[in-house]
This record gives C-alpha cells, structure tokens and sequence, in this order.
C-alpha cells in the first residue's frame, strides 16, 4: 500500500482536512472493483478460498504494494475474480455507495468493466439487476446518487469492445443509470482507434465518451482519444503536461482531466507526488477534477486525495471547493443536479469558520 498521506502539518493541516470531510463532493473516476474496501475483499477472499487473494487485512495491504502499472492489473484481476455472483456484484455497489456517503459524497460516476463479470459466468440480466438494485436501495438509504460509465478493459481485445457495447445500448441490458462509455487497463501496445467504431456506437445510443488516455502512455494517446474517440473527459491525461498545444487544445475546449494523484504514485505511472503535474494543468487553464480511482487499493481515499491536491496546488479552503465545483462542473448531472450540489458547497463553504 501506499502511503500517499499529507504530512501533519499542525492546525492548518488539520482544519482543511476537516473541513474537506464535511465538504460535499461528486467523483467521476473511480473504478466498481478497485473500490472494495478491505473489509469486502476479505470477505470475498475468504468466501473463495482457492483465490490468490489473502483474507487477512494486513496481508492485503502488503498485496496491494504494486511494482508497476502491470503489476497493478495482475493483481486487481485477481480481485476481479472474488466476484462470482450477482450478489456479490450487489453488495459490492451497496458497500461502494455507504463508504461514499461517509464521505459526503453526493454524486459519483462509478467504472464498471461488465465484460470482465460476464466472460466470468454472470448472466449478463442479473448483472444489471444487481447494479440497478444498488444504485436505487443506495440513493434511497444513503442520498448519493450514482450513476454507470461501462468500459471496455482495453487489452482484453476487440471481442470485449464488442460485448461492452452491447451490454451499453442493448435496451434488453442498458442499464437506466449508464451514463458514459470508457476505455481502461494498459495503454502500451493498445492503440486507442482501433475502439473508435466501438464509440461511435456507444456515442450514437447517447453516451458520453471518457477514456483512459496518457496514464501511461505519451501525448499522442490523449490526441487519440480526442480526435478518435471524441472524448469528452480524459481520464488521467497525465502526460499532456508535456505537450503545450494539447494543454492549450484541452482548456480552449473545456476537456476537463480526471486528475487521480495517489492512483499515479501506487501505479508509478508518476515517480512523486512532488513531480505530478497536476500545477501544471491547472496553469496552463484546464479543467481539473480530483478523483481517487481504485482508493483502497492504492491506501487512500477521495478526501486524502483532496488533501493531496490542496497541498500539491497550495490551496486554501476556497480553492479546495472550486476543485469540488468543478468536478460537478465536468460530471453527466443535468442542470438542476449541478446547481443542487453547486448550491449546497457554497453554503457549506461559506458557513465554514473563517480564520
Ligand atoms: N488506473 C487504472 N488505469 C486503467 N484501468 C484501470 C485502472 N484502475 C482500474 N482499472 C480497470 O482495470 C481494468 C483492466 C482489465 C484488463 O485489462 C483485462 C485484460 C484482460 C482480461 C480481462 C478480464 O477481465 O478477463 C481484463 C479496466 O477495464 C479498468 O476498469
Ligand atoms: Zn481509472
């Protein structure tokens, strides 16, 4: 695991901490599996005990220790494989959606890989049943509203374009919460157009495009995905910080980047946090958005990632609710959904003791 944690720094370290708790929130990139807390993962592991994955809580975090981005995959497939039934599939978003709320998070666009479930036995039917069944006991219990983007684990092939397509704009699978179509797992040696066919469908049924793009790879990825895949959001883009046209390209047209830092250290797609350049996306005008991606795989959270980014930007509590303001900004919610939140962090903000 990584430990990613702001150092204490005293009071002021503790007071933007507390206030972030309490600040409410949207994410839009985080993944369905890689947010199994370990409680979950645990109880899976012992459910299935013919998997690789070890039931007890510190030995998984010593699992959760990742060489690099391969690594990373190797070992959240082998999480992938501890769910097995749709009850699994359920309690796994139920739990997903209460560790959000604690968070005060009020909206998330939840990652899910439904090839990855169905090529594993799931009846495709009971998959969506479950995720549907979630999502509606969660905002009813919990108040965070959540909704679907379905990609496409890149590296499993074209047959898993295939299928995911097909599960996002088949009305007998399209779930009613699927809002946008990605793209995800390794970049190197998977070109991005050669999904474009696949996009385009998901696009014509009505879905926004948000593919992983230059977590891993260079520039010309994030081009890629614009250009190709028309993406409307670009999940990472860490690397267009070494292209100045793709920065500038990026905040003429508002394609807001979904800035996961610890996700880039515990990857080692970025070697410190010192070096991330999320300042430099933020300079140059585009869009920023703070997510936490896989949390506890990576040992943190959505509010350590917060804090993560106010150090790593200098901000005070103001910019840390225009981080939060803009990720409602770049979500799928409609116009009343966006004010509703907009409204409801500028009277948390405003009502917070000023020092
Ligand atoms: N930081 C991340 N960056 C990128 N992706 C991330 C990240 N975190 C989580 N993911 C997830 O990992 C999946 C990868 C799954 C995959 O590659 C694969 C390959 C072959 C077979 C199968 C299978 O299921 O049989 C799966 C992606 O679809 C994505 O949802
Ligand atoms: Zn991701």
């Amino acid at each position: 695991m990584t430990d990613s944690s702001v150092p204490a720094t005293g009071t002021a370290d503790r007071d933007l901490r507390a206030f972030i708790a309490g600040l409410p929130k949207a994410e839009l990139h985080v993944h369905h599996v890689g947010s199994a807390s370990p409680r979950i993962v645990s109880e899976l592991a012992a459910r299935h005990p013919d998997s690789r994955v070890p039931s007890d809580p510190e030995a998984l975090a010593d699992y959760f220790t990742f060489t690099d981005f391969a690594h990373f995959i190797e070992v959240y497939l082998s999480v992938v494989d501890l769910i097995r039934t749709p009850e699994d599939v359920r309690l796994l978003t139920y739990e997903v959606a209460r560790d959000m709320a604690r968070q005060q998070v009020r909206y998330a666009e939840l990652t899910l890989t439904p090839f990855s479930s169905t090529r594993r036995g799931i009846d495709p039917r009971a998959f969506m049943d479950a995720i549907e069944d979630a999502r509606k006991t969660a905002e009813a219990e919990f108040g965070t509203v959540l909704r679907w983007c379905f990609d496409i684990p890149g590296e499993a092939g074209l047959e898993s374009a295939e299928e995911t397509v097909r599960l996002a704009t088949d009305d007998r699978f399209r779930p009613e919460g699927l809002v946008s179509f990605g793209l995800g797992g390794p970049e190197i040696g998977v070109p991005r157009p050669q999904f474009k066919p696949y996009f385009d469908r998901a696009i014509a049924a009505g879905l926004h495009s948000v593919p992983h793009a230059g977590e891993t790879t260079g520039p010309e990825t994030v081009w890629d995905a614009l250009t190709e895949l028309r993406a409307e959001r670009i999940g990472h883009g860490t690397s267009s910080a070494r292209d100045p046209k793709l920065l500038a390209h990026l905040a003429e047209h508002r394609v807001p980047l979904e800035v996961c830092p610890t996700s880039n250290i515990a990857t080692r797609a970025v070697r410190t946090l010192e070096e991330h350049p999320v300042k430099e996306f933020t300079r140059a005008g585009v869009l920023v958005t703070i997510n936490s991606d896989d949390p506890p795989m990576f040992g943190t959270d959505l509010n350590n990632e917060y804090a993560v980014a106010a150090r790593l930007l200098d901000l005070d509590e103001r910019g840390v609710a225009e981080l939060a303001k803009n990720a409602v900004e770049a979500s799928f919610l409609d116009a009343a959904g966006k004010a509703r939140i907009t409204a409801e962090i500028d009277t948390y903000t405003a009502a917070w003791p000023a020092r």
